[in-house]
């Protein structure tokens, strides 16, 4: 069996993200390695290793925003050799990067003014997910009217409305305080329950991997390359008190 083939975890349901000996350069310097990965539909992988690692690299790759050098990636059963505009992926920064100049509503409305739906249909859409996280309220607000736990949701929102199975995330939560943090998690939890979204989470967050994960993928750097998968079958709600979520975080902790 190949290295490749080794790293590599089949999964059980139909992949959303399939990953083949995914490997990138910058300049002369190799930064991605021969990674093979499997997110399954409505999965939740979540990825993690150290500082430059590759991780943003990886996620860049998969969105289309980055060409790759070897490999390929699949999305949904479709396969690309190199960088593509797929519309089934959504993309949650670590900066919420709302537009200051724009209110709520037309910051969420954003991601839907490419396309062929009028004014109307986009605010409606619009409308519909800042009620699905909680922030219909303030849907005519600024975004520096906001908390950073709500311009969080707000950022959130504007990745569901173009209802994509697949949602990709590098470091969401890592500025709000742990209360507002754990609020989030409950929140990307309901979606994945409700709307069966994929998800792959980059995370400094040893705890909010455990927490949140399915499986949690340890990146092994220079150059980034697979070093652990490590399935994750606690029930909901994880809480990190409980002695089995802890003893879970503790063992990662050891391997990252
Ligand atoms: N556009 C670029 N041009 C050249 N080198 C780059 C570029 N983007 C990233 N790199 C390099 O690639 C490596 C991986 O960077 P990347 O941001 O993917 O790491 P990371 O694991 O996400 O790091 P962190 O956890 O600090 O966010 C780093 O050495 C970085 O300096």
């Amino acid at each position: 069996m190949t290295t490749e083939e080794k790293t590599k975890t089949k999964t059980l349901g139909k992949a959303a993200i399939s990953l083949n000996g995914v490997g990138k350069k910058f300049s002369n310097t190799q930064v991605l390695e021969g990674i093979s990965l499997d997110v399954s539909e409505g999965e939740i992988v979540a990825l993690l290793g150290r500082s430059g690692c590759g991780k943003s690299t990886l996620l860049n790759i998969i969105s289309g925003l980055l060409p790759f050098d070897q490999g390929t990636v699949s999305i949904e059963g479709v396969i690309s050799k190199n960088y593509t505009d797929w519309h089934s992926i959504a993309y949650m920064f670590q900066e919420d990067r709302l537009l200051p100049w724009r209110s709520i509503i037309e910051n969420v409305c954003l991601s839907l003014e490419t396309g062929s739906s009028s004014f109307n249909e986009r605010r409606q859409r619009a409308m519909k997910v800042l009620k699905i996280v909680g922030l219909e309220q303030v849907a005519h607000a600024w975004p520096y009217q906001l908390s950073g736990g709500m311009r969080s949701r707000a950022a959130l929102a504007r990745s569901l409305v173009i209802n994509p199975s697949i949602l990709l995330m590098d470091e969401p939560f890592s500025k709000l305080d742990p209360l507002t943090r754990s609020l989030m998690h409950t929140e990307v939890l309901r979606l994945q329950r409700e709307r069966k979204v994929s998800v792959l989470l980059v995370t400094h967050d040893v705890e909010e991997a455990v927490v949140l994960a399915d499986r949690i993928v340890v990146l092994a750097p220079s150059p980034g390359r697979v070093a652990t998968i490590e399935p994750n079958q606690l029930s909901h709600p994880r809480v990190p008190t409980d002695p089995l979520v802890a003893e879970k975080i503790r063992q990662l902790r050891l391997k990252v």
